[in-house]
C-alpha cells in the first residue's frame, strides 16, 4: 500500500497572520520571492496574507487566474514562472486555480503552499491536478512526484466565503469513503500507485461520519459567517480527510460520473461536488447499497442543499434529448479507458450505468416530493 498527505496541514481562524512564521519553520527559508495566484474574489479575501508578507518585507507578485485548469492557462503561468524564477509558488482561491498552481509549481520544480479561500473540494492536499480543456470538458489527471508542501486553511476567510462553495465541497467529500471502500474491496491502485491502506479508509470513514454531524450546523454557521466547531470539523473533512483519503484510498464511480456529467454543457455552471454529490448516490445504487444508507446520503443531501435529482444539476430530463442521447454520452464518458469508475468490484455495462443515473434521479425526486 501506499499513504501520502501534504507535507504541513495547518487550519484555524486568521492562521495568515503567522505565514512567514510558517513559511520559515516549514519551507526552511527566510527570504523568498513568491507568486501569488488566485481568482479575483479569493485574492480580495486574502487581503491579510498580503498584509502579513509586506509586514515582513517578503517580496510577491499577484497574478490573476483565468479561470480553468487548462493548457493555455498552465502554459501561460508557467512561462511567468520562469521568466521571473520565483523561490515559491503561492496558489490560493478554488479548485482551478489550485490545481493550476500545484501543476505549474511541478513543472518549474519549485515548492507549493497551497491556502484554499473556499472549501470546495478536496484538491489542496492531493499531488494530482485534474486538467480540462478551456471549454472546460475533463481532459485528463496529472501526478506529481510530491503533495504540496504546505496547505494553509484560515477557518475566517472560509467562514465569509459563499455557503454554496462549502457545502460543494461537502458533496466531494460525501464520496470519498464510498470510493475508497470500493477501492479497498477490488484491490484497485490508489491515486498513489499502491494498495488503498486501511488508514486512509478510516480517515475516510471520519471525513463521512463528520459531515453526517456537522455539516447542517457548518452549512447554518457558514451562512452566518461564523467560525465555529461545525464549521472547522467541516473544513476539516472537506479539505484534509476527503483529500487524503481520496488519494490514498482512491477514486471510483462517483468522480467517473462526475466527469460524465462534464460532457453536458448544462452541468458546467454546477460546482464540481455537487455533481459529485449525485455521482455518489449513482454509485450507492450499483453497490447494490442498503435502503437506510441510501436514505441517510439523501437526507444528508437534502439538509444541506445538495443536488439528489438530474434537473438540480441542470438535465431538464424532459425538454432536451438527454434520455435518446446525453444520458449514453455521460455513461461512456464515465467508462472511458482509465476511469475510476473500473475500480468498482465488479464490471458494468452502459446500460447498467444509463439505469443506475436514472434510479437515482427517481429516488432523489420521491425524497422531493415526500419530504418538502
Ligand atoms: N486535484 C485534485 O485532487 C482535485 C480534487 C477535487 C476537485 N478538483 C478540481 O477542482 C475543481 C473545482 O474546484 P471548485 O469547485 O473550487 O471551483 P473553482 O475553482 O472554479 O471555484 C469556484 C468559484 O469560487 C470562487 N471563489 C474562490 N474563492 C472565493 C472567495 N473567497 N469568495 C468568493 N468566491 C470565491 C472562484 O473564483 C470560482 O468562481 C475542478 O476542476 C475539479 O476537477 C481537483
Ligand atoms: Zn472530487
Amino acid at each position: 500500500m501506499i499513504f501520502g498527505g501534504p507535507g504541513r496541514y495547518i487550519q484555524g481562524a486568521n492562521v495568515l497572520s503567522k505565514f512567514p512564521e510558517y513559511l520559515n519553520k516549514f519551507i526552511g527559508k527566510k527570504s523568498l520571492r513568491s507568486l501569488i495566484v488566485g481568482g479575483k474574489r479569493s485574492l480580495v479575501s486574502c487581503g491579510l496574507l498580503m498584509e502579513t508578507l509586506k509586514e515582513n518585507r517578503l517580496e510577491y507578485d499577484e497574478e490573476c487566474f483565468g479561470g480553468e485548469c487548462c493548457n493555455k492557462e498552465i502554459d501561460r503561468l508557467s512561462s511567468l514562472v520562469s521568466r521571473n524564477d520565483y523561490d515559491l509558488i503561492i496558489g490560493i482561491g478554488g479548485g482551478k486555480s489550485i490545481d493550476t498552481m500545484k501543476l505549474v509549481a511541478n513543472l518549474n520544480k519549485k515548492p507549493v503552499v497551497v491556502v484554499p479561500t473556499i472549501a470546495s473540494t478536496d484538491a489542496p492536499c492531493s499531488a494530482l491536478s485534474v486538467v480540462y480543456s478551456e471549454t472546460g470538458v475533463f481532459e485528463r489527471y496529472e501526478f506529481f512526484p510530491r503533495s504540496p508542501d504546505l496547505v494553509i486553511v484560515d477557518t475566517s476567510v472560509v467562514a465569509k466565503s459563499p455557503p454554496r462553495t462549502l457545502v460543494s465541497g461537502m458533496g466531494d467529500a460525501l464520496a470519498t469513503y464510498w470510493e475508497a471502500r470500493a477501492c479497498l474491496r477490488s484491490g484497485a491502485i490508489n491515486c498513489l500507485g499502491g494498495r488503498t491502506s486501511p488508514s486512509s479508509l478510516a480517515l475516510s470513514r471520519l471525513c463521512y461520519d463528520s459531515l453526517i454531524e456537522f455539516g447542517k450546523q457548518a452549512f447554518i454557521d457558514c451562512q452566518n459567517q461564523t467560525v465555529s466547531t461545525a464549521l472547522e470539523r467541516v473544513v476539516e473533512a472537506n479539505t484534509l480527510l476527503s483529500g487524503v483519503g481520496f488519494e490514498s484510498g482512491g477514486l471510483a464511480a462517483a468522480h467517473a460520473i462526475h466527469n460524465g456529467f462534464s460532457t453536458i454543457p448544462a452541468t458546467q455552471k454546477f460546482l464540481h461536488g455537487e455533481k459529485v454529490a449525485f455521482g455518489t448516490l449513482v454509485q450507492l445504487i450499483l453497490d447494490q447499497e442498503p435502503k437506510e444508507t441510501i436514505n441517510q446520503v439523501l437526507n444528508f443531501c437534502s439538509s444541506v442543499n445538495l443536488p439528489i435529482t438530474l434537473s438540480q444539476i441542470g438535465i431538464n430530463t424532459s425538454k432536451n434529448n438527454f434520455i435518446t442521447s446525453g444520458l449514453r454520452k455521460v455513461a461512456e464518458k464515465s467508462m472511458a479507458e482509465g476511469e475510476t469508475i473500473h475500480n468498482l468490484p465488479y464490471k458494468f455495462d452502459r446500460q447498467t450505468i444509463m439505469d443506475a443515473i436514472l434510479e437515482a434521479d427517481k429516488l432523489g425526486r420521491m425524497w422531493n416530493v415526500n419530504h418538502n
